[in-house]
């Protein structure tokens, strides 16, 4: 058994009051309504003294409306939070325990029904037709050859579960979530050219309910495998049993003739996560705090977005910069760079590397020793041997005593409650912000659904390459076995899923 799990000593309830008086209050309706209305009267407040309207679940999303730049005020988002947290939970405590287990256990299809609207541009031609349209129309202008009966089949289901409206039998129309999907192109265009469509969170949508859902299918099958359940190996995974990839990775997969567009596709997704991450980046590791000439690694970088953030945040700091990704990355880094900030090439400020992280690091004597390894949005893909590998790789390279690790990824709360959790061996900055602060009771101590996408992305990982959104535990653990000791944890966005971890040698 490779991957970290709490040892089983450890659990014990630890709250000050026994569990069934725990358990009797996390069930109670009243304060669950009584959550919903506080925070719904809060939210509220807000738009009145703004004089705006809190947007229609009718109405399209407009990113730049005022009512949807205030939804992005940290303080509303708290309540947003607290309020979804606190439906969710009202809904499984007053709903029949069939009623909720069975939608549960059917609702895979509407990822199946969203990702067939996405395909057939239904988001696109409704753009055009905000009082809604016959779903003959919308079938036909969708230019997919789409069956209208089953379509409206669909769009119902979708409808069901709030995305686009049906305003009269068979007529629907765009809505707050549904026009989220929309990729600003016409249909004519996307039917020229598929690629016009890898545009905003509809490439998303088509990839995780292409190869993720059809890998979590086989999920079961795969983890209770005597062969292979227990492995690590990129090649042991659901999407590789579903797709019959023989013995090849996810990312060999992409790379083969025929899968062109899943490429481009996953690089689209990817980006849009990529350029969503830039605060994470600033916030945390005192960046300003390095002497000057200090030499930054990104491993695995890709283009080194990251690097570009820093270097504009701090234009007078002197930091170098080496990118490292696999070779034919760099091509793309260097053009990247070449238009972004054609000066950090001219002075070496940013150098390029093709390197294999897997490999050990190549110590350049002309950029001076690492003060700070950085890896973005990478361990997250690997399990336990594979990540510990990278992590050795850095560490042998790291002068000990002086060069900081860096880790931009996920940090995943427990769902237990924080009283619950052991203390930790060694103390670490910040650690106990990894669990949701400030929860009110009685609500689930993670927030339940309103953090339910930290939990599902985990799966992503476990599904399509045996990788881990870690707990900090989890990390503390592949840390230390690679040499690497956490000082520091800056928990950050909604279920950790941006935070940083700042490491020390060992
Ligand atoms: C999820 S992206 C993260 C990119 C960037 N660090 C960021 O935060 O946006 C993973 C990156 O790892 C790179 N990568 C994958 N396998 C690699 C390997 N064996 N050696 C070096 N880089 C690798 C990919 O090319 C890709 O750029």
């Amino acid at each position: 058994m490779s991957t970290r799990v709490t040892s089983r000593s450890k659990f014990i309830w630890r709250g000050t009051e026994s569990w069934a008086q725990f358990s009797q209050r996390w069930s109670c309706l009243r304060q669950l309504a009584d959550l919903i209305s506080a925070s719904v009267d809060t939210i509220d407040s807000h738009f009145s003294r703004n004089d705006l309207n809190f947007p229609s679940l009718n109405d399209p999303f407009n990113p730049a409306s005022p009512a949807e730049a205030l939804l992005r005020n940290p303080d509303l988002v708290k309540h947003i939070m607290t309020a979804v947290s606190a439906c969710s939970q009202l809904i499984a405590t007053i709903n029949m325990p069939m009623s909720s287990l069975a939608d549960a256990a059917f609702s895979f299809h509407i990822p199946a029904a969203l990702r067939t609207a996405v395909a057939v541009n239904v988001v696109e031609v409704l753009r055009d037709h905000p009082e809604g349209l016959h779903v003959k129309d919308i079938a036909e202008k969708g230019g997919r050859g789409i069956d209208p009966a089953k379509l409206a089949r669909i769009l119902r289901a979708l409808a069901t579960n709030y995305v686009f409206t049906e305003t009269a039998p068979e007529t629907f129309k765009n809505n707050r979530l549904s026009s989220f999907l929309d990729t600003r192109k016409s249909v004519a265009a996307i039917l020229a050219k598929p690629e016009e469509k890898l545009s905003g969170f509809a490439p998303i949508v088509d990839q995780v309910n292409d190869e993720l859902f059809k890998g979590a299918a086989y999920l079961t099958e795969t983890l209770l495998d005597p062969q292979i359940g227990h492995s690590d190996a990129q090649e042991h995974t659901s999407i590789a049993r579903a797709f019959g990839l023989q013995n090849k990775s996810l990312w060999e997969w992409y790379e083969e003739p025929g899968n062109e567009f899943r490429l481009k596709r996953f690089a689209a997704g990817a980006g849009g996560v990529a350029r969503a991450n830039t605060d994470v980046i600033l916030s945390g590791f005192e960046w300003a705090s390095l002497p000057p000439d200090s030499v930054i690694v990104d491993v695995g970088g890709g283009q080194g977005h990251n690097m570009l953030t820093i270097r504009e945040k701090f234009p007078d700091s002197k930091l170098k910069f080496v990118v490292q990704d696999r070779g034919g990355v760099m091509e793309e880094a260097k053009k990247f760079w070449k238009s972004s900030a054609p000066d950090a090439i001219e002075n070496e400020d940013v150098v390029f590397e093709g390197h294999n992280f897997f490999e050990p690091q190549p110590l350049q004597p002309s950029h001076g020793p690492p003060s700070v390894f950085f890896l973005s949005m990478i361990l997250h893909d690997y399990g336990r041997p594979l990540a510990g590998k990278i992590l050795r790789h850095l560490r042998d390279a790291a002068v000990t005593g002086e060069t900081k690790l860096v880790i931009v990824d996920q940090v995943v709360p427990y769902a237990c409650p924080p009283t619950a959790i052991p203390p930790y061996e060694i103390p670490i900055q910040g650690a106990e912000k990894v669990q949701p602060q400030g929860v009110p009771s009685p609500l689930l101590p993670n927030l339940g659904k309103a953090n339910l996408f930290t939990y599902l992305g985990d799966l992503c990982m476990l599904v399509a390459l045996n990788g881990e959104a870690r707990t900090l535990p989890a990390y503390i653990e592949l840390l230390e076995a690679s040499g690497w000791r956490i000082e520091e944890v800056f928990a950050g966005g909604v279920g950790g899923l941006h935070s940083q971890i700042v490491a020390r040698t060992i």
